[in-house]
């Protein structure tokens, strides 16, 4: 018997299968791993990379990132998964999903063939995680459709932040004139990868997870920070939506709201997204801004080769666009340690985490930001920083470091699957 865990990210569906051992208190074993990546970047092709423990390693490319649809994407993975002969596709018994928005849920739900009420819930939130909710929808529909047989779980990003304080997570609005699905306030997102580094620094460390401070980085195609005090989150840079705080591949990040009504006439009308009721305004704040406004891409890795290259084009838009994501990261890690900071000798702060895939693979990026944090006593040890490891915890400060660097390599699929063993009894 088998789990798989699928998480739809904005420019990614990552995916881990594990053998179910039968008895509850053994370790998941890991059969395959996969990824489908560039989803959304025009001019780069979506990959498909599909690795068996065995040691087969699957890559194919499809069609243009900038067309591709992820109702397509899903059934290509499924056909893959089964194809291999690995494993029998009847086998998967269980199949546990990471959707963004979890609305008011305080626990994962259930949903199967014949049970399908809570993906109706979760389709409703679309408009408040217009590049997620949807799509991993139509991925459970998908694996539904394949596997009618399975069980499936759904976990939320939304979950870890259910510990943030009301100062926090209140917005200053005014009772809004209609009756919304959601009340108007701070959610925060990205709270499955929180949850997985809570876990892995608490082991590396062996330290129970309800005595770790830190602020952690998650730095993808979404970029989010949180403030973690004794475990639990008390601050996260995301929002109502996975909009706000920092600048992201294809989103703003905060701005000030009103910039949109000049910006764009007829901010209201609908962006005509396929499967999702969202204004122009909302399409264009999260898809074709962020990174790709400022530099034409949302790839960081090119971002940053562009902006060590003078000679390039792209040199100015890209050192531009790599200064303003930076600037913002600062605000947010400073604010959040200062927080740690009011109530903690620095001491007991476990350090700053960088994560996902501009965190674990920007090594110039963490070094400018743990640079700037030379006032802290912070000191960056080069070799570590710039070391490639596949160690899932690494440190990348110096010994005596008054404060401590890491990079933490997100498993969201693993947690997922772990947390639902845990719900499901398995
Ligand atoms: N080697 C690299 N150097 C810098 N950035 C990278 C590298 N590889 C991937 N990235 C960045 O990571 C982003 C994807 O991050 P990821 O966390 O996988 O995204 P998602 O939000 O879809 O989960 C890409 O858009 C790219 O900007
Ligand atoms: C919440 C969010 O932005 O997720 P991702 O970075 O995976 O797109
Ligand atoms: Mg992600």
């Amino acid at each position: 018997m088998y789990i798989l865990a699928l998480n739809c990210g904005s420019s990614s569906i990552k995916g881990k299968l594990f053998a179910l051992p039968p008895a509850s208190d053994s370790p998941l074993a890991r059969v395959a791993t996969l990824a489908v990546s560039n989803i959304g970047a025009a001019g780069d092709a979506v990959t498909l990379r599909l690795r068996w423990a065995t040691g087969e390693d699957v890559r194919e490319a499809g069609g243009d990132g900038g067309s591709v649809q992820h109702r397509d994407l899903f059934p290509w993975i499924l056909e893959h998964v089964a194809a291999s002969g690995e494993v029998k596709a009847a086998d998967i018994k269980y199949i546990v999903h990471r959707i963004v928005h979890g609305g008011t849920n305080t626990a994962g739900l259930v949903v199967t063939a014949d049970h399908r009420e809570a993906l109706d819930q979760m389709d409703a939130l679309s408009e408040f995680a217009p590049l997620h909710n949807h799509h991993a929808v139509l991925g459970v529909k998908a694996c539904l459709d394949v596997l009618p047989d399975h069980t499936s779980l759904l976990l939320f990003d939304t979950l870890f932040h259910q510990t943030i304080p009301p100062e926090v997570y209140t917005y200053a609005l005014p009772p809004p004139d209609a009756k919304l699905p959601l009340p108007l306030r701070k959610y925060g997102f990205h709270g499955l990868s929180y949850a997985s580094i809570v876990r892995s620094l608490s082991t590396h460390l062996g330290k129970p997870a309800s005595a770790l401070n830190i602020v952690v980085a998650h730095l993808g195609s979404g970029a989010s920070s949180a403030c973690i005090r004794a475990g639990a989150s008390i601050d996260t840079s995301m929002g109502l939506t996975p909009l706000e705080g920092l600048v992201g591949g294809t989103r703003t990040g905060t701005i000030d709201p009103t910039a949109i009504f000049h910006h764009t006439k007829e901010y209201w009308t609908d962006a005509g997204l396929p499967g999702i009721k969202v204004s122009k305004a909302e399409a264009l704040l999260n898809k074709k801004s962020g990174l790709t406004a400022l530099a034409g891409t949302p790839n960081f890795a090119t971002i940053t080769a562009n902006a060590a290259d003078p000679t390039s084009p792209e040199h100015a838009r890209a050192k531009l666009a790599y200064a303003v994501f930076v600037d913002r990261l600062m605000g947010f890690v400073t604010q959040y340690l200062a927080k740690l900071l009011a109530e903690l000798p620095i001491a007991e702060i476990d350090g700053l985490v960088f994560s996902g895939g501009i965190g674990e693979n920007a090594a110039g990026l963490r070094a400018d930001v743990l640079g700037r944090l030379g006032w802290l006593g912070t000191s960056v040890d080069a070799a570590a920083n710039d070391a490639r490891s596949d160690d899932v915890v690494r440190e990348i400060t110096a010994p005596g470091s008054k404060l401590r660097g890491w990079v933490i390599l997100t498993d969201e699929e693993g947690y997922c699957a772990q947390a639902a063993r845990e719900q499901l009894g398995l």
